[in-house]
């Protein structure tokens, strides 16, 4: 199986207030088009690993790998470029831009790559809304839509750049049954037809168990 992520012996400490050893030897490996899950206690260090996996934090010791490339150590304008490429990002909360149409929201993280055209980008985006059923809200203000729909919008920013890997620090954890279901599903489906990597911090046990690998945490170590 090709690998998409791979950490070896990840290691991390906060300094302040006093020393704290948050994650310990992590070690773990994300083939293409798997479905995972991190589950674990509140405080165990799920965010702050998911922080270094997205190559924001660049605070830790050890070694992280995407597409089998090593991460670690590169200069903050390459993994600003690597993490708008490769990896897509899906939070609590959706971070839209209230004042921009849902269109110009999805456009953004490609705006930003400057690899394309406005014309190919904006069909890009287009595209994203079809698949995600929301084509019709494409002129909506981002603050006019409902909660679901926004977690929507936000998956379609997520994957306008075709990333290999989708991350997700509890996605469903703002919406209503009704509407996880909808966001679980259509992980499922990005999975399933397009091969799509995705790593999901959640505490919904009935999400986790649906995925192909729960990954457990326990004070700071996978334990499982
Ligand atoms: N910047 C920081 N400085 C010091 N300690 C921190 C910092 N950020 C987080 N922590 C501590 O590190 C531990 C792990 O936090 P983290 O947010 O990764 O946990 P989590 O498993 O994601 O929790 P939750 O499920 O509640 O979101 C917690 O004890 C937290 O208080």
């Amino acid at each position: 199986m090709k690998l998409v992520l791979e950490t070896k012996n990840i290691d991390k400490h906060f300094h302040k207030p006093k020393d704290f050893h948050v994650l310990k030897d992590i070690s773990l490996k994300v083939g293409q088009g798997e479905f995972a899950s991190i589950m674990g206690k509140s405080g165990c260090g799920k965010s702050t690993l998911l922080y270094i996996l997205s190559t924001m934090d660049t605070d830790y010791t050890g070694e992280l790998y995407l597409n089998g490339e090593l991460i670690t150590g590169m200069p903050q304008q390459d993994l600003s470029r690597i993490r708008n490429k490769h990896i897509g990002f899906v939070f609590q909360f959706h971070y839209l831009l209230s004042e921009f149409s849902v269109l110009e929201n999805v456009m953004l993280p490609a705006k930003k790559l400057a690899e394309k055209s406005h014309d190919e980008i904006e069909q890009d985006a287009m595209g994203k809304l079809r698949m995600l059923h929301i084509e019709h809200l494409a002129q909506q203000k981002a603050s006019r839509i409902s909660g679901g729909e926004k977690q929507r919008v936000a998956i379609a920013r997520a994957l306008i750049n075709n990333p290999s890997i989708l991350m997700g620090d509890e996605p469903t954890g703002n919406l209503d049954s009704q509407n996880s279901e909808n966001v679980f599903g259509i992980f499922k489906r990005l999975k399933e037809e397009h091969g799509l990597s995705l790593l999901v911090v959640t505490h919904d046990e009935d999400f986790a168990k649906r995925t192909d690998r729960i990954i457990e945490m326990e004070d700071g170590r996978i334990s499982s």
